[in-house]
C-alpha cells in the first residue's frame, strides 16, 4: 500500500518510536503536490548519506553509511526543481550545484531511516520531502516496511516438474510471503544423494538473465549454475528476487547511466544514496531451511553470501568457485568486484 501511495506520488506517514514523518517521495511529485503537501514551503528534504556526501553537504557525513539518512534544511531558493537535482544524480555533471546545503539534526529518526529503507524496496530515489506529524496521522510503522523482507514470513506456495534445457530432471518451487511485490523461485534439480547439494544464490538481472547483457556475468553463471549442478548429480538454483543487488531494475538502470559517465558500480549505487549491496541472504536462508536443507555446497566468488548465509543457519561445507570468461564490456565491472567488494577471482 504504501510502496503504491510512493509511485503515484501521494504522501505517506511513518510512525517511529521517536516520532511521525510526513513523506512526500520527490521522485514522483510535482511542484503542485509540494505546495498541497507543504503550503509553508518549509519541509526539509530527507536524503541519503551517500547522496549527501556526494553533494559535499557536511564533513561528518562523510562517515556516515551511504543509506543513512540525512536531513537538509529546507533554504528559501530550495524549489521543486532544486530538489529534483538533489534527488537524481543523472544530472550531477550537467549542473553544478546550488548550495551551500546544511545537515539539521532528525528528530523522528527511526521513521527517517525506515523511508529511505521503503525507497529502496519501491525501486526509487531516496529523497523526500519530510514534515514531522502529529500522532493523529494515520501512519504506517517501520515494521510494517521491515516485514517486506521479513524472510521469516516466506512459505512455500506452489511447486511443479520443470525439465529446463540444462536439466531435464527439475523441479521449481515457489516462495512468497503476504507483503513482498516479487516470488522468489528455487529449481531442484536432480536426486538427492545424501550429500549437501550444490547450490547457488542467482540474484535476479533481468539485463542480463534475459536480454543478455555483456556489462555483468549473470547471464553466464545462471547457464552455467544449472550445468555445474545438473552434473554434480544434485542442488538446488534459487533465483531471489533481489535485482540490482536490492535496488531494483529502475535504480539499477540509473547506476548505468552513471557507470556511462565513468563511475564504477560501487561509486555509482553510492551516488543514488544506496549501499553497494542491499541484498537480504536470510530469505535464501529461509528458502533452503523449508526446504529441508541445513548444509550446502556454495557455488559462489563471493565471500559475503558464504558468511550471510552461515550467520542466517545454514552451513557452508564448501565454497565452489564460480568464474566465467570476462568481456570487454564486463572487464571492468568484474576487476571492480574484485577490488572492491571482496569478490575472489
Ligand atoms: N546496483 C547494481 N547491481 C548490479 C550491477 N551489475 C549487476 N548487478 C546486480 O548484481 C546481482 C548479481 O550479483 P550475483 O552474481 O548474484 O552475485 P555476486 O555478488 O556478484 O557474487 P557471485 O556469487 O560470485 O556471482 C544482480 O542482482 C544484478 O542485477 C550494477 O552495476 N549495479
Ligand atoms: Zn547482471
Amino acid at each position: 500500500m504504501a510502496i503504491d501511495a510512493l509511485r503515484r506520488g501521494w504522501p505517506i506517514a511513518i510512525a517511529g518510536a521517536d516520532g511521525t514523518l510526513a513523506l512526500l517521495p520527490v521522485e514522483t511529485a510535482d511542484p503542485a503536490r509540494l505546495a498541497a503537501f507543504d503550503p509553508n514551503a518549509t519541509a526539509p528534504l530527507l536524503l541519503s548519506a551517500g547522496r549527501a556526501a556526494t553533494l559535499k553537504l557536511a564533513n561528518q557525513i562523510e562517515a556516515a553509511a551511504p543509506d543513512a539518512a540525512v536531513l537538509v534544511e529546507r533554504a528559501p531558493w530550495l524549489d521543486f526543481a532544486t530538489a529534483t537535482a538533489l534527488a537524481d544524480p543523472q544530472f550531477d555533471l550537467r549542473d553544478p550545484m546550488k548550495g551551500p546545503f546544511r545537515a539539521v539534526h532528525i528528530d523522528a529518526a527511526e521513521a527517517a531511516a525506515a523511508a529511505i529503507g521503503l525507497a529502496r524496496i519501491a525501486g526509487m530515489l531516496p529523497a523526500f520531502f519530510a514534515l514531522p506529524e502529529g500522532s493523529a496521522t494515520l501512519a504506517i510503522t517501520p515494521a510494517d516496511i521491515a516485514a517486506h523482507e521479513d524472510a521469516a514470513r516466506l512459505a512455500i506456495a506452489t511447486r511443479a516438474h520443470l525439465p529446463v534445457s540444462g536439466a531435464e530432471n527439475a523441479e521449481i518451487v515457489a516462495f512468497r510471503t503476504p507483503e513482498m511485490p516479487g516470488e522468489h523461485i528455487a529449481l531442484l534439480i536432480g536426486e538427492p544423494d545424501g550429500n549437501p547439494p550444490l547450490v547457488r544464490l542467482h540474484s535476479e538481472c533481468l539485463t542480463g538473465d534475459v536480454l543478455g547483457s555483456l556489462k555483468c556475468d549473470c547471464g553466464p553463471q545462471l547457464d552455467a549454475a544449472i550445468q555445474a549442478i545438473s552434473a554434480s548429480g544434485w542442488g538446488i538454483l534459487l533465483y531471489l528476487r533481489q535485482e540490482g543487488r536490492g535496488i531494483g531494475l529502475i535504480n539499477k538502470l540509473r547506476a548505468y547511466a552513471l557507470q556511462d559517465q565513468g563511475f564504477d558500480t560501487v561509486d555509482a549505487n553510492t551516488r543514488l544514496g544506496f549501499a553497494v549491496d542491499s541484498r537480504n541472504f536470510a530469505v535464501a536462508a529461509r528458502m533452503l531451511s523449508l526446504l529441508g536443507q541445513h548444509s550446502v555446497r556454495l557455488l559462489t566468488n563471493n565471500p559475503n553470501k558464504v558468511t550471510a548465509l552461515e550467520a542466517a543457519g545454514i552451513a557452508v561445507a564448501e565454497r565452489v568457485p564460480h568464474i566465467l570468461p570476462a568481456n570487454p564490456h564486463n572487464e571492468r565491472y568484474l576487476a571492480t568486484k574484485r577490488d572492491r567488494t571482496g569478490h575472489q577471482f
